[in-house]
């Protein structure tokens, strides 16, 4: 299985940004190592001219999110063929923002899911505890409804993400042990072969050690992957093949 490393760029860049994934390339020398995917989900903004731009140097691009409709009366919103369109590959759902933010419940994400792969992109389905829920000891129980709730039924090959609520942006990470029980219990509760994916504060500083727990497949990168300088080095500590 190749590792993938996903920017999550947020609401973060406009058209400069575009010298950051130029930047990127350069550090590879170009072209992208063949043996890891790399993903960048800029804003819907610069998705296509991106999409358009840099395929060729070995860059996948992704939406950060999309509607569950194919089309219709949906002021403001983007649908995942919209976002294929594009010629994007992935699309992020569930992530915890949108979930708090737009009130997004388990069901909405799995029609997310599904509007997904019935587009033709491998939807990056995103669950995590609160620190609430981890302190209280309910950490596993919570990931484990999300889970039965969010997953498409069978229809195509899927990433799920694990974002502990309370590690996204605010430089805390759980336990590397914390990290490999919450991934070993999502293997098993995810089809065999199915790249499980940490996020919360990924820095380059703590990229190598958390790319190293067995059934971390890769990373969801937030703030780290704004910069080449900080997504750079992330990338270059994921194992290539594993
Ligand atoms: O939410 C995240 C990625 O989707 C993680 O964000 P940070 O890497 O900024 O903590």
């Amino acid at each position: 299985m190749k590792s993938l490393i996903a920017g999550n760029w947020k609401m973060n860049g406009i058209a400069r940004a575009r010298s950051e994934v130029e930047s990127l390339i350069e550090r590879f020398g170009g072209s992208m190592p063949g043996d890891r995917d790399i993903l960048i989900c800029p804003p819907v903004t610069l998705l296509a001219a991106f999409a358009g731009s840099y395929s060729d140097e070995g860059i996948l691009f992704g939406g950060q999110d999309c509607h569950a409709k194919t089309s219709g009366a949906h002021t403001g919103d983007i649908s995942a063929e919209m976002i294929a369109d594009t010629g994007a590959s992935h699309v992020i759902v569930g992530h915890s923002e949108r979930r708090a933010d737009h009130a997004e419940n388990d069901q909405t994400v799995k029609e997310k899911a599904e509007a997904a792969l019935r587009a033709g992109l491998t939807p990056i389905i995103c669950v995590g505890e609160t620190r609430e829920q981890r302190e209280t000891g309910i950490a596993q129980s919570v990931v484990g409804t999300q889970l039965e709730g969010s997953l498409p039924d069978a229809m195509g090959v899927f990433v799920v993400a694990y974002e502990p609520v309370w590690a996204i942006g605010t430089g805390l990470t759980p336990t590397l042990e914390d990290i490999s029980e919450m991934h070993d219990f999502i293997r098993s509760k995810t089809p065999e072969g199915t790249r499980l994916l940490y996020g919360g504060s990924v820095k380059p500083g703590n990229a190598k050690e958390i790319l190293g727990i067995s059934n971390v497949n890769g990373a969801l990168v937030g703030g780290a992957s704004l910069k080449a300088e900080d997504f750079f080095p992330i990338i270059s500590a994921a194992p290539g093949e594993m």
